[in-house]
């Protein structure tokens, strides 16, 4: 409440000291938010009774003083103290009526003017009292309103303001010693799986030699060059504008972005790209050559990218970061990621990176180490062409159906920070890859007989994962369709359902037992000779138990009891009767 400018006259002195210790000792019991009220109340009644002293005045104020309540923190006593208020409000305006004194606080510093004028006629008394009677019930009803208006719009109390915001840090992977660990572990593995595959020597036992000039080895300026026109290549076929666009998920800060989704067209325009280029007989293996250049050219790009990522987001509206990477650490957040989503025009990065360069360049590699291994050889290698043929219809399925990524944690929760660019960009190309790489170095070969049953489990797997997925999907866009009917829904909190029934009544991330079905049967396709292009199940099973953990997390937040419930129902996470 602002103060009242200090009164030149005693009297006027004497009835502000008067009143502010009224106002200090009745307000006491009303609790801080209501003391502005009640002081003004009770300096108003103040001024009143001083005035009977003073043979009469006459007002010259201009508007009354607006009378603050700010809320308290519980309801129930701002309504009280504001309901005291206004009644005391009224006893003032009474009070003014009958001795005859006009009351009016002046400005809203609650300045007061009056000038002494002496009584001489009754008549003058009548018109004086109609006059005071008019003033104060215009007063009365001004404080009413005033003080029903502050508790109608409730704020946050003082101390509530003052206190800044705390916000409890959640970290994940072990936290910042985690983030840092794996910021050089990660691409340290990249190296080391795939050094420690190559022709006769395919062993993790074995500690790969180095080169003796490791530049030379592994650094390339003109691969380096060529693996950026592939970036640009992916991203000038990302804003075609060819595909639809399609609508991501509501953000917290309102809206929805839009997304183009012509992966699928990208992935085909870049498959007959790269069938052309081995008709014109143009030198694709060199890619396979110079494997670990183009891997240190993506490992390169996606510190470089991450940098980025983690300086712009500073210049960002605070809205757009992730609520996940944003714990004031430098090193976890740059880690996981600030910004939420990133673009650079029409171009979403995060959307971008997860499907494009990264998930389309691992088929290309495959299908070049097959063109490879021709030429060696002078045969198509089946367990080399199987397991290709697997993993291309595994980033096919994961293109056509694009818009269904804009429903992942990744892409609604996640940051966009160094270990998505890069998972993206190193990790999934030059490890996802590293069967048909083992079966391209090795010279292994699998007869028929073997192959039927790694197809048939791919199979089984690529039904589980793409049939549990579908029917989440279609379930969160449209939950009434008829092929939904009789599965088993639960009602949450939030206004969503949870399947029950169908594919997520088997286990909690059925979708997950089916990727790592198929995963399995990749490596099979390497036989069981060695453990390194098993690589890949085994370290997925560690993502995904780790994934479904934090997932269970954020569906606990999202869902509260109703995803207890859901989790009574459904007691396995991924694999039935087994964990
Ligand atoms: N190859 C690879 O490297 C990787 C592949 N993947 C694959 O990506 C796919 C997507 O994975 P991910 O995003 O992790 O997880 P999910 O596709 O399982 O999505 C999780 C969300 O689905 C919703 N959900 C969970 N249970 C139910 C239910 N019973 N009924 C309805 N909705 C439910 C919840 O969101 P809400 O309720 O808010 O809708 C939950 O947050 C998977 O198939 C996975 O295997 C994932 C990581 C890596
Ligand atoms: C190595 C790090 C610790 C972790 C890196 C994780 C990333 C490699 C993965 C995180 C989620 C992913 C998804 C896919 C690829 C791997 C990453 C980026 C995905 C695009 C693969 C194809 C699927 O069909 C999918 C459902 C579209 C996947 C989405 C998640």
């Amino acid at each position: 409440m602002p103060s009242p400018k200090k009164s030149k006259s005693p009297a006027r002195a004497r009835t502000r000291a008067r009143s502010k210790s009224a106002s200090r000792s009745r307000s006491r019991s009303s609790g801080r938010k209501t003391k502005a009220t009640a002081a003004k109340v009770t300096e108003v009644k103040e001024v009143v009774r001083t005035s009977s002293r003073i043979p009469t005045r006459r007002s010259t104020s201009k508007s009354p003083s607006r009378v603050r309540v700010k809320e308290s923190s519980e309801k129930s006593v701002v309504t009280q103290s504001a309901g005291g208020a206004a009644a005391a409000a009224s006893t003032v305006t009474e009070t003014v009526v009958t001795r005859r004194t006009y009351v009016s606080s002046g400005s809203s510093e609650g300045q007061q003017k009056a000038s002494v004028t002496p009584v001489r006629s009754s008549s003058r008394i009548a018109s004086l009292i109609e006059k005071e009677r008019e003033e104060s019930s215009r007063i009365r009803e001004q404080m009413k309103s005033e003080v029903m208006a502050n508790i109608k719009t409730p704020e946050k109390s003082d101390s509530e303001e003052r206190k800044p915001k705390e916000k409890a840090v959640h970290y994940e992977f072990m936290g910042p010693i985690g983030a840092f660990l794996l910021i050089f572990l990660l691409p340290l593995t990249v190296y080391y799986v795939n050094m420690a595959c190559r022709k006769g020597n395919c062993s993790v036992l074995v500690i790969p030699k180095l080169p003796r000039n490791i530049v030379a080895a592994f650094l390339d300026v003109e691969v380096t060059l060529i693996f950026l026109a592939w970036i640009a290549f992916q991203a000038l076929l990302a804003v075609l504008p060819i595909g639809r666009v399609v609508e991501g998920q509501p953000l917290k800060s309102g809206g929805r972005l839009k997304y183009r989704c012509n992966g699928f067209i990208a992935f085909v325009i870049t498959l007959l790209t790269l069938g052309a280029a081995v008709y014109f007989k143009c030198p694709v293996t060199l890619v396979v050559d110079k494997f670990f250049k183009y891997m240190t050219a993506a490992v390169l790009f996606s510190f470089t990218l991450s940098i980025c990522l983690y300086v712009s987001s500073f210049l960002v509206n605070k809205k757009k970061l992730a609520s996940t990477g944003t714990t004031g650490n430098h090193i976890y957040d740059f880690f996981i990621g600030r910004e939420l989503n990133p673009r650079i025009g029409p171009l979403d990065l995060k959307f971008f990176f997860e499907l494009r360069p990264g998930l389309i360049g691992w088929v290309v590699l495959d299908w070049i180490m097959v063109v490879k291994a021709y030429q060696e050889t002078g045969v198509w290698p089946p367990n080399l062409i199987l397991a290709t043929f697997f993993q291309t219809l595994y980033v096919a399925d994961a293109l056509w159906f694009e818009d269904a990524i804009l429903t992942t944690m990744d892409i609604i929760h996640d940051g966009f920070g160094f270990m998505l660019a890069f998972g993206d960009l190193a990790w999934v190309p030059f490890l996802y890859s590293l069967q048909p790489r083992f079966l391209l170095e090795s010279g292994f070969t699998l007869p028929w007989y073997c192959l039927a049953p790694i197809a048939l489990l791919n199979f089984v797997g690529f039904a589980i994962f793409r049939m549990s997925n579908s029917q989440k999907n279609l379930f969160r866009k449209d939950p009434k369709n008829p092929a939904l009917a009789g599965i088993e829904t639960l009602p949450t909190q939030s206004g969503k359902k949870l399947l029950v029934g169908g594919w997520w009544g088997l286990c909690r991330k059925p979708n997950y037992l089916g990727d790592l079905i198929m995963a399995l049967s990749w490596s099979l396709c390497t036989g069981f000779h060695h453990i390194i292009p098993y690589f890949y199940p085994l370290y997925f099973l560690v993502l995904l138990v780790h994934r479904e953990r934090r997932d269970n997390e954020q569906c606990q937040q999202k869902h509260g009891a109703a995803w207890d419930r859901y989790c009574e129902r459904v007691k396995y996470r991924i694999f039935p009767y087994i964990y």
